[in-house]
């Protein structure tokens, strides 16, 4: 399956335009709830049926699978019929606009795009994966999130891009902030035994990234979720200040986090969902290539690698941890001595 890196990349960038245009202009009838209480907005469901029309476009439809969030249960429900046209509208104007020969699409057309993300991934061939917005309640906010593509092959990433349209160009860790004009929106892209390169969306040319070189954790910052909800915010602290890492958190939404640290932002990303949440393939699977790419490394609580061949969701000892390869055995021990102390703690 032959991809171009520079065509994705084209097309989540040209789904910029889309993004900011839907976050600004958006009504209360764009956001509903799901079955879990989470978000989903009228950006949630084009983006995923936007990344699948382009994706289908340009692979053979053969051996075509592709892993998503969003599937297209609620909008053929009563009720819904308003919302799937205003879907259907910011569709279209997204694929006439960047350039792209795609006719007009019907409302059913979107509906079949959006749930062809029904795969199961697993082990055997290629699978697409898409969050196609990872952090909504950051979107909805005004605050961070991301596009995340990424393909495995034979249940190994081995490609990734992820999209941060409201991630400043210059570092969110304290240095380098008067560089590159304060421009915002960044797209970070790796390809197995390739790097991780970062570009500005409108397109300009890439640069290599690479993940922070700190050895002392006295140094180091870290980052973790924006909702407590999301992730132990207390857990999180008392492995930072057990490693020894004076800075407070960075708190941002979504993989924009795995982006910042792909390029040395900050050095550690520190996760701990709730008891009873199961993480999923979409949620790590671009964000872990682009910083392992970048030099870094992604681990569960146990020191495990991330496995994403097990289908939808991750199979893993619950946290997931993120560091360079210098700081991870200290980080791990850290994490251990601190789910020892308080094992009620997960
Ligand atoms: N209860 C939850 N616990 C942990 N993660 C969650 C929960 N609900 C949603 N998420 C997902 O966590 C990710 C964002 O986490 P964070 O911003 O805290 O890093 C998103 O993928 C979000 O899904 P979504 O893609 O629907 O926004
Ligand atoms: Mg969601
Ligand atoms: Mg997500
Ligand atoms: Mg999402």
């Amino acid at each position: 399956m032959i991809v171009s890196m520079c065509n994705l990349s084209s097309s989540l960038g040209s789904l910029n335009s889309f993004r900011l245009k839907v976050q600004k202009a958006l009504l209360q009838s764009d956001v509903q709830s799901k079955s879990d209480k989470s978000p989903v907005t009228v950006a949630d469901y084009g983006s995923q049926a936007v990344v699948s029309f382009i994706l289908q476009r340009e692979l053979p439809s053969e051996s075509f699978s592709l892993v998503a969030e969003e599937d297209s249960g609620d909008l053929r429900k009563d009720g819904a019929q308003e919302t799937l046209a205003r879907i259907t509208e910011l569709v279209n104007d997204t694929l006439t606009s960047d350039g792209t020969c795609i006719s007009r699409v019907s409302e059913e057309d979107v509906l079949t795009a959006i749930d062809s993300g029904k795969s199961e991934g697993g082990s055997n061939g290629q699978h697409w994966v898409l969050d196609p917005i990872d952090g909504t309640k950051g979107f909805l906010r005004g605050d961070q999130y991301a596009i995340a593509l990424a393909l495995l092959d034979e249940g190994k990433v081995v490609l990734g891009v992820l999209a941060c349209p409201n991630l400043p160009l210059a570092s969110i860790g304290g240095q380098d902030q008067h560089s590159l004009h304060n421009q915002i929106g960044c797209l970070f892209s790796a390809k197995i035994g390739e790097g991780t390169d970062m570009q500005p969306l409108d397109g300009s040319s890439p640069i290599k990234v690479h993940v922070s070189a700190i050895e002392n954790p006295e140094e180091a910052s870290f980052f973790e979720s924006f909702e407590a909800a999301h992730s132990k915010h207390d857990l999180s602290s008392s492995i930072a200040k057990k490693l020894g890492v004076k800075a407070p958190p960075v708190r941002i939404d979504s993989q924009a986090k795995y982006g910042a640290l792909s390029r040395g932002d900050g050095a550690i990303y520190l996760r701990f969902p709730h008891k009873g949440y199961r993480e999923k393939i979409w949620d790590h699977a671009a964000g872990c290539i682009v910083v392992t790419e970048a030099g870094g490394e992604v681990s569960d609580a146990a020191g495990n690698p991330l496995d994403f061949s097990k289908g939808r969701y991750l199979d893993l000892e619950t946290g997931i941890i993120v560091t360079n390869k210098k700081l991870m055995p200290s980080l791990l021990k850290a994490v251990r001595e601190c789910l020892d102390e308080k094992p009620s703690s997960l």
